[in-house]
């Protein structure tokens, strides 16, 4: 289909010139542009003369991408869309109202103002994206990639010969056919010694196979897959500048999280291997190069409109999140064609990604890479959706393409049925799972893909201990604080809900913990923030969903707390993964209530357990202490949260009132004059200034309690000299527990392997009713004969009755 030329509006210029204006308000390059702008009153021209007229027809039109994928109305409706460059636009007047514009060429003045126009237009799009409230600093970095790499555009296609590599420094890698640049960086981040998975999958990979790689959390599943993705593109020609490179690699994750730190670990691997030696010449030369690998992310939450010029500069590997790519694949059908032509397909922790909500577009993405394209029939003969079809079906998909899926939980079925390749349960079987389903509709081009499985026994790895509380529902605040206070540390306590989490960051914040939440409806940038801390605090308190239950990989994790049990035995695993990571010790706890054992047998179960963890000692002379700060702490919340929503609803109350110009009775509100069980406290009465008052009161008498020292039984604070404990000598070498005098120092790990694991509660069989004799059964037979006739005799009554 073809566009009417001549008679097209000059939409980028005109644009750019509104934007120009509107921007010299805010930014000191806008002031330049709009003074461009300014420069005559009958022209929106951003640059002066020279003014020679060109004619429509013979202007360099750019098609502007849109998506034409089936269902994707990433066009607007708009059937084609193109824009000019170098083109300056001159409205004529007619002195009746009419305007006829006239296209003027630019000279290369123009063309850098109007560049340095464009670039502060794409300054303030980002500006308006605040919705998205992100600033370009937290965007994950595009691995050394630099808008002055870009300018060359001479160089020539070229493979980089391999440097050599002394083996004898990485003598555990020996054999392995990774880049030699790569071993470099092996050396440097000194991952000297393969993890087992990557000794079993790094090879694989690198011979073109498809990898399908289980083992347990933290054991390094991300470079296992990612160093034959390197090697590869280390291989390929050093792209040209200003040419636009072919995707090779795209990484699916199942979080935002996730995805963002496979980017960094592909980043500072990247990195190692491309620095510079000391004795490396022609550093000014290669400055100018573009990046030798660029990794790219997209994600949801941060700035759509920088990964898009990410995406538009192209990129070797491209790490996303199943929603924002989809999001980015309506409006650009290259990014689809360039998924369709990708040499590598990773899912990592592809049994997560089903439960996200994103199947649906994690399915359609898979599509694009199955050598047969399959167009929607529905489409078929929609002329638009015709022609859009051949945008795909015009490119084929790689017949060498590789896809690894990774997890630290998959079936076992569904790895007997990858091995087998049957992946369809027969007819009569059981319903396929989503991830079948998902595995199904992945086209394997490897006729068996290889399956490892290096899963662990019950799923957990082997440096993990375990431990349990057991307390009534009540009590599981007060436990968590004496663990967190007794075992200082990073914890990560999992709850099932976000209003869990709400519920106890306050309470935390109160008694002084250094607590921060993660959760789906923090701001992304708030989620990245508080991760952040947590990282950078080794006591700090994580409070979370499962939204940090997998993948993520924050080094010393030294607990996990299962304030909630979860539901399946693969999110405990995963959870309790963050943990006892790349053969580090690590500690999970199980906060379990009566109302939970139901759910903990079945987990354990699930894990081919049969005992559930050895309860976790707990020093008994603590808690009365403890409960106090609690429940105080628990009062001002209250009372701080009435008062706030009180005042929340009293101004709604009167902000509804005043936009319907009515008054309000004053029996709604209660004071001592009127009604004290009345919905709301009048601002300033005597009842809402007492309750505010008291919060500060409260929070000076917590305070105090805080400040008191917690004391073992048997332990005087004014004579440690003295009492049934002498901790005098502990304080001296300050091998004391910092918070509670008299503890012991060991850590929980070291604690919990003393303690035995319990044999699961088995629930109360029914008592079962004596067997009856066979005198009873007569009586019982006789008693209901008479029972029948005197009901039918009632029966008989009431019918004459009527
Ligand atoms: N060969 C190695 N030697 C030492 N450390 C390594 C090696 N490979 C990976 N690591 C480190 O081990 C840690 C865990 O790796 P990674 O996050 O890839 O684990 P994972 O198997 O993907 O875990 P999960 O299943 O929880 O996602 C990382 O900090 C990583 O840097």
């Amino acid at each position: 289909m073809t566009t009417d030329k001549s008679s097209k509006p000059r939409l980028s210029d005109v644009l750019k010139a509104a934007k120009a204006k509107h921007r010299s308000s805010k930014t000191a390059k806008g002031k330049k542009a709009a003074k461009a702008s300014a420069s005559s009153s009958s022209t929106v021209d951003v640059t002066p003369a020279p003014r020679q007229r060109l004619k429509a027809n013979e202007l360099k039109w750019k098609t502007v991408n849109t998506s034409t994928l089936p269902g994707m109305d990433g066009g607007g409706g708009m059937m084609m869309l193109e824009e000019l460059d170098d083109v300056a636009i001159e409205w004529e007047d007619d002195g009746e109202g009419r305007r006829t514009a006239r296209f003027l060429a630019k000279d290369t003045k123009g063309k850098r103002k109007a560049e340095e126009i464009e670039e502060s237009d794409e300054e303030m799009a980002e500006d308006d994206e605040a919705a998205e409230a992100e600033d370009d600093e937290d965007l994950p970095t595009f691995a050394g990639l630099d808008a002055s790499d870009m300018d060359d555009e001479d160089d020539e296609d070229v493979v980089e010969p391999e440097p050599t590599f002394d083996d004898g420094l990485l003598p555990e890698w020996t054999g392995v056919s990774v880049h030699s640049l790569i071993k470099r960086a092996m050396v440097a981040l000194d991952f000297v010694r393969p993890t087992e998975i990557q000794q079993r999958a790094v090879p694989i990979g690198l011979d073109g196979r498809d990898v399908v790689g289980v083992a347990e959390t933290g054991s390094g599943k991300t470079l296992a897959y990612s160093l034959p993705i390197l090697s590869h593109v280390l291989r390929q020609p050093v792209p040209r500048a200003g040419v636009r490179r072919p995707l090779s690699a795209l990484v699916l994750c199942p979080t935002r999280e996730l995805a963002i730190q496979v980017n960094d670990a592909l980043s500072k691997v990247v990195a190692a291997a491309l620095a510079k030696d000391e004795d490396d010449e022609d550093e000014e030369g290669d400055k100018k190069k573009p990046p030798r690998i660029s990794v790219g992310t997209v994600v949801g939450g941060l700035s759509a409109h920088k990964q898009k010029r990410i995406l538009d500069r192209g990129c070797d590997i491209l790490v996303a999140t199943p929603g924002r790519l989809w999001d980015l694949l309506k409006t650009d059908d290259i990014l689809a064609a360039s998924i369709r032509t990708v040499r590598f397909l990773v899912i990592d922790e592809a049994d997560r990604m089903i439960e996200t909500g994103h199947f649906a577009e994690l399915e359609t993405i898979v599509g694009l890479t199955q050598r047969n394209y399959v167009q929607p029939t529905d489409d078929d003969e929609d002329p638009v959706f015709a022609a859009s079809a051949t945008t795909l079906t015009e490119t084929s998909a790689r017949e060498d393409m590789q896809t690894f899926v990774f997890s630290a939980t998959l079936s076992k079925d569904l790895q007997q049925n990858l091995k087998k390749r049957k992946r369809k349960p027969s007819k009569g079987k059981r319903k396929a799972s989503a991830l079948e389903d998902l595995v199904e509709k992945l086209d394997f081009r490897d006729a068996a893909p290889e399956v490892i499985d290096l899963s662990p026994e019950g799923g957990l790895v082997a440096t993990l201990r375990e431990s349990m509380i057991e307390c009534v529902q009540a009590d599981k605040d007060l436990y968590l604080y004496y663990f967190l206070l007794r075992y200082p540390g990073r914890s990560l306590v999992f709850t099932g809900s976000i209003d869990g989490i709400r519920r106890l960051i306050p309470l935390f914040e109160e008694l002084k913990m250094p607590v921060y939440p993660l959760h789906s409806q923090l701001q992304q940038k708030q989620r990245l923030k508080n991760l952040d801390r947590f990282k950078s605090n080794p006591n700090a308190v994580l409070i979370a969903t499962d939204v940090a239950a997998r993948g993520l990989d924050i080094p010393h994790v030294d607990h996990v707390i299962h304030f909630n049990l979860p539901r399946t035995a693969d999110a405990y695993v995963h959870r309790s993964g963050r943990t006892a990571r790349a053969q580090n010790p690590g500690f999970a706890l199980q906060i379990v209530s009566p109302e939970d054992r139901a759910v903990q047998r079945a987990l354990l179960k699930s894990l081919d357990r049969d005992a559930a963890p050895g309860d976790l000692e707990i020093e008994g002379g603590f808690l009365p202490k403890l409960k106090e700060r609690i429940a105080l702490a628990r009062q001002i919340e209250k009372t701080q949260h009435e008062v706030k929503k009180e005042s929340h609803d009293r101004s709604w109350l009167e902000e509804a009132a005043e936009a319907m110009d009515l008054d309000i009775d004053p029996s709604m509100f209660s004071d001592e004059e009127h009604d004290p069980d009345a919905p709301f406290t009048r601002k300033g009465s005597k009842k809402q200034t007492k309750k505010s008052a008291n919060v500060p009161k409260l929070k000076h008498q917590l305070a105090q309690l805080l400040a008191e020292p917690l004391l073992a039984r048997g332990i005087s604070a004014r004579y440690p000299t003295s009492g049934s404990r002498v901790i005098v000598d502990e304080v001296v070498r300050s091998a004391a527990h910092p918070t509670m005098l008299g503890a012991g120092t060991a850590k929980a790990f070291e604690v919990a392997d003393n303690a035995k694991p319990k044999a699961l509660h088995k629930p109360k069989s029914r008592v079962q009713a004596p067997r009856e004799t066979a005198q009873e059964k007569k009586d019982r037979k006789r008693k209901e004969k008479g029972k029948d006739k005197r009901r039918k005799f009632a029966e008989d009554e009431d019918e004459d009755d009527e």
